[in-house]
């Protein structure tokens, strides 16, 4: 089996669980961490990164194979480009469905094939392995509806959005489902000093993250305390196959949020650099043995 070379760009919530689960990939090899230059200056190198090389350019870590990027999800538009430009395969988890994510898939397919390369865009678990989810459900009840039910749980991409408005020091939005496929956002936000929250309010209820749902911003002491980085999804479809009524197909999990979105990454990046061809593809296009180790027959044999 090839060993990959893996650069983990971004050291967040997710960042950290992506070294923790390259690490524990037979198939692959830990190349770097890429942070930003700002936090590289920093001079407090975290425990669990002794030993393994932080820098602000990838050109800094040789050849690598593959790139999880772990930066916000608005970032990636720019940032993804600028690995696939040079021979590095892409994982992100971008996370606004529809258009944007659409949009997304367009520029790195561009992107990828100019360059030879793969680039797997909005992997985490929804968007990602739900997206799997909804597609086999479709393809096993092709009429009904299918309800995807959040939570309650921390949604990073929310909280991620709610921490980049300005006067916002820190930020926790929690999902609350409240039936078939409806959500509430209760956002708890920390103020830097002087800050007014009339304004941030607005600007997180106002932002296409927030502005479709029904959205409670709270003003608290500490964010910190309050945090639990506990998700869960309940996906039900009740459907027709064929032309035969009430087939009730259900998937529930419960999870550590950042822990299960840096797994499916790193599942992607294994697909991406070993699998795909040139080009940009959301995770339901994917063969779902593309994200495992390991040769294809013996698979054959023991999981189907
Ligand atoms: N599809 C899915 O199912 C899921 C998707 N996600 C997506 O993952 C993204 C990351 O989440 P999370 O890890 O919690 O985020 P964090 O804020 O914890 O981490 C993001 C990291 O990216 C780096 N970074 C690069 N550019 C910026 C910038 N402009 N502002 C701030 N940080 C920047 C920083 O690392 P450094 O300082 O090292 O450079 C930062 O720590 C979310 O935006 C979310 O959309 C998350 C969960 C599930
Ligand atoms: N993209 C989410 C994961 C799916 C859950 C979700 O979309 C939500 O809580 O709103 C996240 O960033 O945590």
């Amino acid at each position: 089996m090839k060993t990959l070379n893996i650069a983990v760009v971004g050291y967040g919530n997710i960042g950290r669980f992506a070294v923790d689960a390259v690490r524990e990939a037979p198939d692959m090899k830990l190349a770097g961490v890429v942070r930003r230059a700002a936090s590289v200056k920093k001079s407090v190198v975290p425990p669990e990164l002794a030993g393994v090389r932080v820098v602000s350019d990838v050109d800094e870590l040789g050849k690598v194979d593959a790139a999880i990027l772990c930066g916000p999800t608005r970032s990636i538009p720019e940032t993804a480009p600028q690995y696939l430009k040079r021979g590095i395969h892409t994982v992100d988890s971008f996370d606004i469905h529809g258009e944007a994510l659409w949009k997304l898939r367009q520029s790195l397919d561009k992107a990828g094939k100019a360059s030879g390369c793969a680039a797997v865009i909005s992997a985490g678990w929804d968007p990602g392995s739900d997206s799997m989810v909804r597609t086999l459900m479709l393809a096993m009840a092709p009429r009904g509806i299918t309800y995807t039910n959040f939570g309650p749980g921390m949604s990073m991409g929310h909280s991620v959005c709610a921490k980049s408005k300005k006067g916002v020091r820190d930020a926790l939005s929690m999902t609350i489902p409240t039936g078939t496929g409806v959500h509430r956002r209760m956002v708890y936000v920390e103020l830097e000093k002087g800050a007014k929250f009339a304004a941030v309010e607005k600007a997180i209820k106002t932002d296409d993250y927030f502005a479709k749902d029904d959205t409670r911003v709270f003003q608290v002491e500490s964010v910190d305390a309050l945090k639990d980085m506990g998700h869960g999804v309940n996906m039900v479809r009740k459907g027709v196959s064929g032309s035969t009524h009430n087939q009730v197909l259900e998937f529930n999990m419960r999870i550590n949020n950042p822990a299960l979105t840096a797994q499916i990454m790193v599942a992607c990046a294994r697909a991406a650099a070993t699998r795909l061809r040139p080009g940009a593809y959301t995770m339901p296009e994917i063969a779902p043995m593309d994200l495992l180790p390991g040769d294809r027959e013996t698979l054959v044999k023991t999981l189907v």
